[in-house]
């Protein structure tokens, strides 16, 4: 017999702390209203039957037109809206990729020391994700 628990339907958006010489990229949302404006890290959601690795490859070819390669999972998920919960990777660009540009959902990038990382107002949903993943860049990944 199949049950289904009240509540257990949940999907998850991968998100990826990507890091290129020591920095962390930002990207700010262009949309929807109620998020435009604010910074998150850059992906989306899993597709039925894909791998969160392979949606997170595919999203950022998506957005920011570039080759990139999953490296870790920062420890930890986060909820969003429901049935939202916040997934991510560190992630670095493959050799030879373009860099990275606002091709979809984003009007800003901006690339991040981690001393400068709190200068962008991050979703709210996002700064324990992105507190989790600086403490991996903090640690040299
Ligand atoms: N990508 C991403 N989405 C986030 C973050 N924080 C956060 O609350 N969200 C929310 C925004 C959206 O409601 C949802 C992900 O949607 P999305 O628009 O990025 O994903 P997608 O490209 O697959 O969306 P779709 O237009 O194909 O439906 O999660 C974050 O750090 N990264």
């Amino acid at each position: 017999m199949t049950r289904t628990t009240p509540g257990a339907e949940r999907t998850v958006v991968v998100g990826a702390a990507l890091l290129d010489g020591g920095r962390l990229l930002a990207a700010r949302r262009s949309a929807p209203a109620d998020l435009a404006g604010r910074w998150e890290l850059p992906g989306g959601k899993v597709e039925a039957g894909e791998r969160p690795e392979d949606a997170l490859v595919r999203e950022l070819r998506e957005e920011l037109g570039v080759d990139a390669e999953p490296v870790d999972r920062v420890p930890g998920e986060w909820p969003l809206r429901t049935p939202y919960v916040l997934q991510v990777w560190t992630v670095r660009l493959c050799p030879g990729s373009p860099p990275p540009r606002p091709l979809q959902d984003h009007d800003e990038l901006r690339w991040l020391t981690p001393d400068r990382i709190w200068e962008v107002d991050w979703l709210d949903q996002d700064v324990p994700a992105v507190r989790e993943a600086l403490a991996v860049i903090g640690d040299g990944a």
